[in-house]
């Protein structure tokens, strides 16, 4: 990681009036990352990233973005950061292309119009006014002018809600192509699917405090989650078969359901242990742990309250 983080806030910490927001939160973010802020709603996401990008005081820590304050040096962040916040207010009469150019105005090198609004795949609906878009158009767009700037620095909040799953994949292949030229990428949302397939590194966030801090991969590792497999057996599993194997931690079998708990390749390991037994196994599933179970195993709930009971 380079010397100067492209972000670095330190013991933030914010209340409305009772509400306390941001508890204690501290992130360093390296150039070139993509960094998730993970947490369900009221966590303190978008507090957290209105402080790091200077829009809202803290009343306790500090913030430096590419080593400026900022407080103190709005001018130089502006320059390169690249902001897409929620509920973004737009000038709503305005078409694609004269909003994309009125941005443009903010900036001593932006991106040529017709350039930015084809990286968004916006170029057929360029002259039709916001109002008028999808919500996904819309949410393109408010990227777009995120990036016309040239930003070194990007934070989007809450990407993709609210999207269909085309206009999903779309942004995520939008948020890849600025790893690819090497912008800094600050990510939050309450969606574990897309920070797991997006993210470097994320912070799990609950309660206005950072509860971990990792890849999504070692996020899950930590947990200490396993792979589950569940299959139906035709006849009896012979005892100690599955328990011998080195991918299987646990075996639990409820009438003919077997569920198998481990790591590795436990799929494989499973099925051709069956299959050297002779016992027939149907309807076999395999389940990977992912972020969502360690974030329960991290503070006792899940990311999704309504998955709350039907996990
Ligand atoms: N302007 C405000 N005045 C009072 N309370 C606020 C204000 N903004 C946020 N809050 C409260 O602070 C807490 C954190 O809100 P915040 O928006 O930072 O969380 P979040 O994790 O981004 O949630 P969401 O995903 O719903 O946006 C919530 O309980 C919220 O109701």
């Amino acid at each position: 990681m380079p010397s100067t983080p492209a972000v670095e806030a330190e013991r933030l910490h914010k209340r409305y009036r009772a509400k306390v927001a941001v508890e204690e939160i501290s992130l360093s973010v390296g150039a070139g990352e993509i960094f998730g802020v993970l947490g369900r709603n009221g966590a303190g996401k978008t507090t957290t990233v209105e402080m790091i990008a200077g829009l809202r005081r803290p009343d306790r820590g500090t913030v430096r973005v590419l080593g400026l304050d900022v407080r103190r040096d709005r001018a130089r962040l502006r320059q390169v950061l690249g902001v897409q916040l929620q509920d973004a207010t737009l000038h709503h009469a305005l078409t694609v292309t004269e909003l994309v150019r009125l941005y443009a105005t903010f900036y001593p090198d932006p991106v040529p119009a017709g350039e930015l609004i084809e990286s968004v795949s916006l170029t057929d609906s360029a002259r039709t006014r916001f109002d008028n878009l999808s919500g996904g158009q819309q949410q393109r767009l408010s990227i777009a002018l995120a990036l016309i700037g040239r930003p070194r620095v990007v934070i989007l909040d809450e990407l993709t809600t609210g999207l269909d799953p085309e206009a999903r994949r779309h942004m995520w292949a939008t948020v890849e192509g600025l790893r690819e030229s090497g912008v800094t990428v600050l990510l939050v949302s309450h969606a574990m699917e897309e920070v797991e397939r997006l993210c470097d590194r994320v912070a799990l966030l609950d309660a206005g405090r950072v509860v971990a801090l990792d890849s999504p991969a070692g996020l899950v590792r930590r947990a200490g989650f396993a792979q589950r497999v569940t299959f139906r057996a035709a006849s009896p599993v012979p005892e100690g078969l599955l328990e011998g194997l080195a991918e299987v931690e646990r075996v639990r079998a409820d009438g003919d359901r077997v569920t198998v708990e481990g790591k590795g390749d436990l799929l494989q390991a499973v099925s051709v242990a069956l299959v050297r037994a002779g016992v027939v196994a149907t309807e076999t599933r395999s389940v990977q742990a992912n972020l969502d179970d360690a974030f329960v195993a991290l503070t006792g709930h899940r990311l999704d309250p309504e998955e709350e009971s039907t996990r």
